[in-house]
């Protein structure tokens, strides 16, 4: 591979981060400074650790290595559980060294076998895409949080550290099996791999075991060896049931740097601190001790569709007191100091549950941002007034809007085949909630203030690391078909965060679902009322039907303050011209609104 020339201020740079860095190490050594590992220990995340716990506290004291989580996107959603294994790495990010999430996009299709008696149902293609497409943003709006938690607690950004996202599909999608063999298969021993225990229980007890389980934990190592080879990533987290990948990958790893056979291209392994290394975090578990997540159904959820983040809130606070300081060192950025001030005032009173609060806003913050988390503690306040007596949290009344499915913007959703085929990109937009209205969406459109997701005709098996986005245009309307994306999804986004994953399905399934869309035709007061006048012209029954409708409408909310109820006048033909009369109203007051709401550009040309 041909290698860019460094200009002399990058080189500078990576000088002086280099000096900074070994100044630090000193300082670290002389005990004015901590070893963010003695704070990663402190805190409870270190479980199990692959290499030597010394060997480990030395090389993150002298050099800042890469590190990183691995997460197969076999769910559609991250959940609480996969932040014990994050949070080590955003606190290596904070503290500059360079930290990767993985998306399993390829390991995700094998299934890790891992404390498993039967094998992860294969998932449909459709699923797996959409998986990794949500999993990939969930993760990119947690990095951006974290960015906002390190300038919320004066952490110094570092020019020298990293932070990203990678999809194993980068690699496995054109990687030669043969290279695999000769540079790791040669080299295993298959009784190791055969003995261990999940392969053993599940081969015993289980439903067995196919050859691409069984070489899952080899599939594991070669990611770590490319994030070394490509971004020198030396140590691997993860969750405590990850450990066994993490020795195999140890083994798979030293196999494939060694068998380089250019000495220019070879990783180093000079000393002992040039080996990779890892370690496991304790995992969440339930009240009953099951693995939190997504297998044991107990998850509460990242997507806030899934899990409102009124819920999740609301689950924090209801965390035994027993738990809560474990939880507060694990899944919060609080200094240990400010714990164990918090854990003071809370024995001193626990009916207020201050520890439990503060983790609540702390985490929810995290995966939500501020705002968002500030809202949900408010409406926690709302729901509940102070506890009774005896420590029962009572339920008052509901104040505010408390976030549920209905009212929170999907970040997944489903639209009808024929609206993406055959109308307007600005009323695409408007469908998926980018848009107040049709023309709104134009606008958007037009200032390029909106984009599109994959290559147009794109076929394969999207990676959503090397998915690109192109700016949504006023094309026409046959044009946004093009980005189809395995011919069912489609990837629309709005500023940086705001994005949809559209499925789409045929026009019957949609319909079938009940479910409608804004600026779906016949669904807007407009169109109702132009469809029932021509519908009253031919049938003066149906007037008698939409008269009790509407009166229905309005009476519900009059009715109970009066109690009174209408009368309806004998008179057919009377009757039948005072309702085209109220419609014709109402359908003068709507299409006044609509105008008002739509502006000059109306894209009267789609309907
Ligand atoms: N409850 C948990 N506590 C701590 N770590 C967890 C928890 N759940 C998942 N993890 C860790 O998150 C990482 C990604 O897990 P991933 O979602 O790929 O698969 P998984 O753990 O097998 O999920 P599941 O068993 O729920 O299907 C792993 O390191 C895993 O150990
Ligand atoms: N095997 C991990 C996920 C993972 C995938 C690929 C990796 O390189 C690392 C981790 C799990 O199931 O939890």
């Amino acid at each position: 591979m041909k290698k860019k020339l460094k200009s002399p201020k990058y080189t500078a740079k990576v000088e002086d981060a280099e000096n900074e860095w070994d100044h630090q190490a000193e300082k670290i050594k002389k005990g004015e400074a901590k070893n963010l590992w003695d704070v990663l220990e402190e805190r409870g995340f270190v479980k199990d650790v692959a290499g030597k716990r010394e060997t480990i506290r030395e090389l993150m004291r002298t050099r800042r290595i890469g590190a990183y989580v691995g997460i197969d996107p076999t769910a559609n959603s991250l959940h609480l559980g996969h932040l014990v294994p994050l949070m080590p790495l955003f606190w290596m990010y904070m503290h500059g060294y360079k930290a990767f999430s993985l998306v399993g996009g390829s390991t995700a299709r094998i299934g890790d076998p891992t404390d498993r008696l039967q094998s992860r149902a294969p998932l449909a293609k459709s699923d797996y895409v959409a998986n990794m497409a949500k999993i990939h943003f969930q993760l990119k709006t947690l990095w951006t949080h974290i960015e906002e938690q390190a300038r919320l607690r004066g952490f110094e950004k570092k020019w020298a550290s990293r932070k990203g996202i990678v999809n194993n599909n980068a690699w496995w999608n054109s990687q030669p099996m043969y290279e695999i063999m000769k540079r790791v298969g040669m080299y295993l021993r298959l009784g190791p791999m055969l003995s261990r225990d999940t392969v053993k229980k599940k081969m015993e007890a289980g439903d067995g075991m196919s050859v691409a389980e069984l070489c899952y934990p080899i599939m594991q190592g070669w990611d770590w060896f490319e994030l070394a080879r490509q971004l020198g990533v030396q140590m691997q987290i993860g969750g405590s049931d990850q450990f066994g990948n993490i020795l195999t990958g140890i083994e798979v790893f030293k196999a494939a740097r060694n068998s380089d056979k250019d000495p220019a291209s070879r990783l180093p392994r000079d000393n002992e601190l040039d080996d990779p290394v890892g370690f496991t975090v304790p995992l969440l578990t339930d009240s009953k001790g099951a693995k939190f997540g997504k297998t044991a159904g107990n998850a509460v959820w990242l997507d806030p569709f899934l899990t409102s983040i009124y819920d999740m809130y609301g689950y924090l606070v209801r965390r035994p007191d027993a738990d809560v300081e474990r939880l507060l060192k694990l899944l919060t950025f609080l200094p240990l100091e400010d714990i164990q001030q918090l854990m003071a005032d809370h024995t001193n009173d626990p009916s207020r549950r201050v520890a439990q609060h503060r983790l609540a806003l702390e985490v929810t913050s995290l995966i939500h941002g501020t705002r968002n988390a500030a809202d949900a503690a408010e409406q926690h306040r709302a729901m509940y007034r102070k506890p009774a007596p005896d420590g029962e949290e009572q339920y008052q009344a509901v104040v505010g809007h408390p976030t549920t499915p209905t009212n929170r913007p999907r970040m997944d959703m489903m639209l009808p085949r024929s609206l993406i085929m055959s109308t307007s990109i600005g009323r695409i937009l408007q469908a998926a909630g980018l848009a107040d209205s049709a023309s709104a969406g134009h606008r958007l459109a037009a200032t390029q203030g909106a984009y599109i997701g994959g290559a147009p005709g794109q076929k394969r098996a999207m990676d959503p690391s090397a998915l690109a986005f192109t700016p949504v245009k006023v094309w026409a309307a046959q044009d946004t078909q093009k980005y189809l994306i395995d011919d069912e999804y489609l990837i629309l986004r709005k500023g940086k965060h705001n994005l949809r994953i559209i499925k789409v399905v045929s026009d019957e399934e949609y319909a079938a679902s009940g479910l409608t869309y804004p600026g779906q035709p016949y669904t807007g007061v407009v169109r109702k009322t132009n469809m029932r006048l021509k519908e009253i012209k031919h049938d003066s029954t149906l007037a008698e039907k939409i008269a009790k409708e509407l009166e229905a409408e309005s009476n519900a909310q009059k009715e109970a303050a009066s109690g009174r109820t209408l009368i309806f006048p004998e008179d057919k033909g009377r009757q039948r011209r005072e309702i085209e009369e109220r419609l014709r109203e109402q359908l003068k007051k709507s299409e006044e609104r609509e105008e008002g709401e739509e502006g000059p550009e109306s894209d009267e040309k789609t309907k």
